[in-house]
């Protein structure tokens, strides 16, 4: 039987819905909308398209979207100094700087600068920190999002076998936290991992984040398992691709997440949530 799909796009769609309810009764109670302060450094592409997705599912929900455009010359200094003047302000509950950062700025400088509870990123290490030690706060949207979709499968995840393949900062790592923190048996892959075809083999839920147009074939993965594929990588046509071969794959999977409208809308709704979460710890 062919995998089913874990539909992204519908459940950050039913997601979004559940918010702007949610700031429509704020607003009716005489409170402000929640403000989401979107910095952009530069004109990376992909990042152009993300942010202008951010901003349009602010204006969706009825977030007060304020954006901060700034050259690719920008300083460290003067990006700082934007932070600061963000962390102080009323209006703004979640700040959020698109990454990568152009090579001249140091950005887990720019990190750590970042009020920890605006930090709607979940990327400080005060929240990263709060994550391992299974204490409230924010949480890092491409995980959290993932979690959300897992939760889609109505199957429980308490003692499955996870399996992440990447340790980045942003996925890998709080991916693994969030993994093991609903009690599975976590295992993180990386460069170095021995033998990836066997390690993948024993995953009931597999979550690659590789970075590497389909790098997992399907004959690597498990029968029956659950499939999150966080890889968008662009081909040289404009089409997009995951990290995972998706034909092959859903031919063994029960469940596999397409790329694109996987965990990418998942990721922006979860900064949605992450946002009015703030917007009501600030303002209580
Ligand atoms: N400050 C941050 N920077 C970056 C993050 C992050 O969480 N915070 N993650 C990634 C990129 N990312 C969020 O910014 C992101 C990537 C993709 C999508 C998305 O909706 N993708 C769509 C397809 C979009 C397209 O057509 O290109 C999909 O998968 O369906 C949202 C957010 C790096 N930087």
């Amino acid at each position: 039987m062919p995998a089913r799909i874990l539909d992204g796009k519908a459940v950050a769609a039913r997601i979004r819905e559940q918010l702007r309810e949610r700031v429509e009764a704020r607003q009716a109670a005489g409170r402000r909308p929640p403000g989401l302060a979107v910095v952009l450094v530069g004109e990376h592409p992909a990042s152009s398209v993300y942010v202008r997705m951010k901003r349009r599912d602010c204006a969706q929900v009825g977030f007060d979207s304020q954006a901060h455009d700034l050259p690719e010359q920008t300083s460290q200094a003067e990006l700082l100094a934007l932070i600061d003047r963000l962390n102080a302000a009323p209006e703004t509950h979640g700040i959020l700087v698109q990454l990568p950062l152009p090579r001249h700025i140091d950005a887990q400088a720019v990190i750590e600068r970042i009020d920890p509870a605006k930090d709607v990123d979940g990327f400080h290490p005060a929240n990263v920190g709060r994550l391992t030690l299974r204490l409230p706060g924010l949480r890092s949207c491409t995980p959290h999002g993932v979690m959300t979709l897992l939760r889609e499968t109505g199957e429980p995840l308490e003692g499955r076998n996870a399996v992440v393949l990447g340790q980045s900062n942003i996925v890998g790592r709080p991916m693994a936290l969030e993994l093991l923190n609903a009690r599975c048996t976590v295992t993180i892959c990386h460069s170095r991992t021995r033998d990836l075809a066997a390690e993948v083999g024993r995953a009931d839920v597999l979550v690659a984040a590789v970075g590497r147009p389909e790098f997992v074939p399907g004959e690597w993965i498990r029968e029956g398992s659950t499939v999150i594929d966080v890889g968008i990588n662009r081909r040289d046509d404009g089409s997009l691709v995951g990290d995972v071969d998706y034909p092959t794959a859903a031919e063994r999977a029960a469940w596999i997440t397409p790329v694109p409208g996987g965990v990418g809308p998942m990721t922006r709704a979860t900064l949605l949530e992450n946002t009015l979460a703030a917007a009501e710890a600030l303002d209580a």
